[in-house]
């Protein structure tokens, strides 16, 4: 069988793709269509804010992968595309403006782009603080920020930042984060710098250590930031993702250097919106408890009573210097559930602080 052959065998499969893909084309743009109808009926009746529908979307991408189950379809195929659809479509009815830890390339852009799609307006901020005050005072719609990693624990500025901000959480994204060893030429001759941001470079701290023990490891503000800062200057090097070396023109001296080959981080995707229930949700808070013996024990006690799950339990320092904390919680099921808001009434009477961060569908 020779070329000619292997042309022939795939023109009719590839008329057929062809046909397939009009159909699909014609389909999306009926579903245009209809969202521009539904941000039309919005906007009839004054929800003009913001569109995007935490819930809907989740229950949306659901549904579909329920009902391609077992299909060749692969899984997680189902929501990256619908992902881009909804988002697509959500842009067509009013955009929206995203703001994220930049520059370009920087894991929060990624976490940004894979919860809302790639029809949104970026925003990439110098830190946390400016990607909270962006959506506080209404410069961006929505922030994406990172609050855990599977290997560092918690993202402390973020955590402190719920604390005081007036955002509330309406979702949730993990991603796998595989660090790379970046350099402008891949000539490591005169190099004597390691840039990366502080979680970064905890996060690869092993690895650092046995390879490259003898260079100065310097804090920057992101690690897309070291990457755009490497990339000029050869005594640098840098730890970023192959995005971020993509975007800069960079060599990938080593990849997936971080020590912890799963390493994940989980973002938080905030806001001023309430997510409504959609059907598998889980609720974030934070609250603290009088000092003396056994309150933590009592304050969740709530929890156990209504039978509610609890998926995470962390503690900060309240900085009052007398060993208080503040305990930031998750809880599986959504602040209206009847069982979840009974226990939070019950928790809120016993604390000295309490606050819901929100409730939002599981990813
Ligand atoms: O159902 C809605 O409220 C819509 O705006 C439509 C749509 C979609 O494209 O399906 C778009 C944005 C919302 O976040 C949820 C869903």
């Amino acid at each position: 069988m020779d070329k000619k052959d292997l042309q022939a065998a795939l023109l009719p499969l590839r008329k057929r793709i062809d046909a397939i893909d009009e159909q699909l084309l014609a389909l999306l743009n009926e579903r245009a269509q209809v969202a521009i109808e539904v941000g039309e009926v919005k906007h009839a009746f004054g929800e003009t804010d913001v569109i995007l529908k935490p819930e809907r979307e989740a229950q949306i991408i659901r549904r579909l992968q329920q009902l391609n189950h077992r299909q060749t379809f692969p899984e997680e195929a189902v929501q990256a595309v619908w992902s881009e659809v909804i988002s697509a479509c959500r842009g067509l009815e009013r955009g929206l403006v995203v703001a994220y830890l930049g520059p370009e390339g920087s894991f929060s852009e990624q976490a940004a782009l894979s919860y809302y799609g790639h029809a949104i307006q970026k925003m990439p901020c110098v830190s946390f603080d400016e990607v909270f005050r962006a959506v506080e005072t209404g410069r961006a719609n929505v922030g994406m920020v990172p609050v855990e990693n599977s290997t560092e624990g918690a993202v402390n500025r973020t955590q402190d930042l719920l604390l005081t901000s007036m955002l509330k959480v309406h979702g949730e994204r993990t991603l796998p984060i595989r660090h790379c060893l970046l350099h402008k030429t891949g000539d490591l001759k005169e190099v004597t710098r390691l840039l990366g941001h502080p979680q970064a470079l905890a996060q690869c701290h092993q690895w650092l250590s046995m390879n490259y023990p003898q260079l100065e490891r310097v804090p920057a503000a992101s690690n897309s930031e070291a990457a755009k800062q490497a990339a000029e200057d050869p005594t640098c090097l840098a730890i970023a993702g192959i995005q971020a070396a993509m975007i800069y023109g960079l060599n990938v001296v080593q990849e997936g250097i971080q020590d912890d080959a799963n390493n994940k981080t989980r973002f938080l995707a905030l806001g001023k919106i309430d997510a409504l229930p959609s059907g598998k949700d889980q609720t974030s808070l934070i609250f603290a408890v009088p000092n003396r013996a056994g309150a933590v024990y009592d304050m969740i006690s709530p929890f156990a009573k209504h039978k509610v799950s609890m998926t995470r339990f962390e503690s900060r320092p309240a900085r009052t210097g007398q060993w208080e904390y503040y305990f930031y919680v998750d809880i599986l099921g959504h602040q209206q559930d009847s069982n979840v808001a009974q226990a939070l009434a019950e928790l809120k009477e016993q604390s000295s602080f309490f606050k819901i961060l929100g409730s939002y569908p599981m990813q």
